[in-house]
């Protein structure tokens, strides 16, 4: 009996899944860090919990109207007192129904307020983590904790203490009244009390365990499916279809198998609980009915006594069930105050500074720059200086370092060592606000959402006007392609601009660039992934962008990179050259053996 028993509470091991567990938290700590956010909705709370007793009081009434039925009316078979007792139980009946009414639409409205406020809360306290935190977090497992987790934290906090207070006045008031009507009796019904309390505190534990593994399976799924539907096209050109479909079913597994723990364990109580009930009112009933053949009970008072019992096991079964549903509850709670621990690692210093328009100076100063958690230097004593509207060139090997100098440029992250400044400041001395607002980025990966041509444009800058999207357009060399697209600025883009070439893309990212009008220019590899002359047909659109601007040119393709003022080579994080093209190729150096190698390709 035993090791069947424990076979059927086991939780299963804790390993595998794609998602590490968050970290345990004391229930209390858990009512500290989520209190706040009931601000809202707190004004209402009060007439939440005057609902909830009331409705005890309105139960226990109807139950001393039946013992005034039956020892009143159908005993002495008299009919006169159905008079006052018929219009008094209608009248109970609708009081419990509006109580029933305005209880839960006041208890509903205060926990969707909460909700919306968390989900908020939540969704912008991840929107400003720093770049660092979504390079190492799996996106799935994040939207699961934004759109499940939050949803659970609302039992814990306010359904759940509604229902045990409920619960607290059903049993303050069926007490009352079994006391009132036989003590004796009572006492003999609340013997079983304490066997309840210990089986609840045993399950609550069990049920915490399982929860919580039931929550990180269900992160590691979303993970899971987010990473393969959103490389649909890489999964299905390598045919990898099966495989990805053997990882999903790997952690739809772990998830059901964590599921049916919990539904195990749940399962398992609920007959424990019922056989300790039972037991209780047997023992009741016995004694009742001697106590009535004794002449000392009447049938109304042991029939009242035996439904108030019978009434007294909900609440206690109900405050025992919300045990196990608190632990479940707190499971996700653990998993949202950890997302909520996260601190940005690029912080703005209180007091920073406001840059107004920047001129565009750009000076890179003895800069230093790991990863976190990586061994070696992304970059090692990197200094240049961009003067402003000067085109500056960055050149190397794959790896070498040249997007992570954007990164700090646009302070995703800080640097180690050194300083990175726009117009001789610290960008960490400026409002982060204002670093980004002086940046205009063009990037490797062409960024465009899931909109209207017109939106995606606009996105550039807040509140353009349909004058400045069209002027952008025209000057990205974007607006002719537009207008033929079947609802011109109004046609749909699919998600990553699925619905348009590579170089359409380019170009509307060139159109997003030229209506911000930032003084410096962030061009990661802009020709990326077009052909000859996709790639050329851009620079035109791209010098425009790039006239009276600082602009900071990262390529491969040396034919962007020839019209640089000034041409900075990177190798493993080092600058190893620097200078004009003419200077760099005569100094037969890293450049002209890199100029040398691309001839043949991009500039034939
Ligand atoms: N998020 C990251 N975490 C840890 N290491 C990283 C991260 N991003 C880049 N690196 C490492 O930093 C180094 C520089 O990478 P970076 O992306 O800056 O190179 P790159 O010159 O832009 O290369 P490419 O031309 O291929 O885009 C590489 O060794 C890379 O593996």
């Amino acid at each position: 009996m035993v090791p069947v028993l424990r076979r059927l509470l086991a939780v299963g091991e804790a390993g595998g899944g794609v998602v590490a567990a968050a970290p345990a938290v004391p229930p209390r700590e858990v009512f500290r860090r989520f209190w706040p956010y009931t601000r809202g909705g707190r004004r209402w709370l009060v007439p939440v919990l005057l609902f909830s007793l009331a409705g005890p009081a309105v139960d226990a009434a109807e139950i001393w109207l039946f013992k005034t039925l039956v020892d009143g009316v159908l005993v002495p078979r008299d009919l006169r007192p159905l008079l006052w007792i018929a219009p008094v139980c209608l009248g109970l009946v609708v009081c419990s129904g509006v109580l029933g009414f305005a209880d839960e639409v006041t208890s509903t409205w205060v926990g969707e307020r909460f909700l919306l406020s968390l989900r908020s809360a939540v969704f912008r306290h991840v929107q400003g983590l720093s770049l660092g935190f979504f390079e190492r977090r799996r996106l799935g497992d994040v939207l699961s904790r934004i759109t499940g987790d939050v949803d659970a934290v609302e039992t814990f906090l306010l359904s759940g203490v509604a229902d045990a207070l409920y619960y607290v006045a059903q049993l303050g008031v069926f007490l009352g009244l079994l006391f009132y009507l036989r003590w004796d009796l009572t006492l003999l019904a609340l013997v079983v009390v304490p066997v309840f309390w210990a089986a609840a505190r045993h399950f609550a534990r069990l049920t915490r365990v399982a929860s919580r593994e039931r929550r990180r399976r269900g992160g590691s799924l979303s993970a899971v499916a987010e990473e393969s539907l959103g490389n649909v096209a890489l999964v299905q050109a390598y045919n990898r279809q099966g495989w990805e479909a053997a990882r999903f079913d790997r952690e739809n597994l772990g998830r059901f198998r964590a599921a049916m723990a919990s539904v195990r364990i749940r399962a398992v109580y609920r007959p424990v609980v019922e056989i300790i009930e039972v037991t209780g009112a047997l023992a009741v009933m016995g004694l009742g009915t001697w106590k009535l053949a004794q002449g000392q009970l009447t049938l109304g008072g042991l029939l009242v006594f035996l439904a108030l019992i019978g009434r007294l096991y909900g609440p206690v079964h109900g405050l025992s069930g919300l045990g196990t549903a608190f632990y479940a509850a707190a499971a996700s709670a653990e998993r949202i105050i950890e997302l909520l621990d996260q601190r940005p690692q690029v912080a703005e210093v209180p007091g920073a500074r406001r840059t107004g328009r920047a001129r565009g100076e750009v000076d890179f100063d003895g800069v230093w720059f790991r990863y976190p958690g990586a061994s070696s230097w992304a970059l090692s004593d990197v200094s240049f200086h961009v003067a402003p509207g000067e085109t500056m060139a960055l050149v190397g090997a794959s790896g070498a370092g040249k997007s992570t100098l954007a990164k700090l440029q646009l302070r995703f992250y800080d640097p180690d060592r050194g300083a990175v400044r726009l117009d001789g400041t610290d960008l960490r001395q400026l409002r982060l606000s204002d670093v980004r607002d002086s940046v205009a980025v063009v990037l490797q990966e062409t960024l465009v959402f899931h909109g209207t041509v017109r939106e995606n444009i606009a996105y550039g800058r807040r509140g353009a006007s349909e004058a400045d999207i069209v002027a952008a357009a025209r000057a990205a060399d974007a607006h002719a392609f537009i207008e033929r697209l079947p609802e011109g600025y109004d046609t749909l883009v699919g998600q990553r601009g699925r619905t348009l070439s590579g170089g359409q893309c380019q170009r509307l990212a060139i159109a997003r660039a030229m209506i911000r009008d930032a003084p410096v220019l962030l061009l990661d590899e802009p020709t990326t992934g077009l052909d000859v002359r996709s790639g050329r047909r851009i620079m035109d659109p791209l010098r425009r962008l790039m006239a009276g601007r600082t602009t900071v040119v990262i390529s491969h393709n040396l034919l962007t990179v020839r019209d640089a003022t000034r041409i900075v080579v990177l190798d493993h994080g080092r600058v190893v050259e620097l200078g004009a093209h003419d200077d760099l190729l005569r100094g037969r150096g890293a450049y002209a053996s890199l100029h040398r190698l691309s001839a043949g390709t991009v500039l034939s």
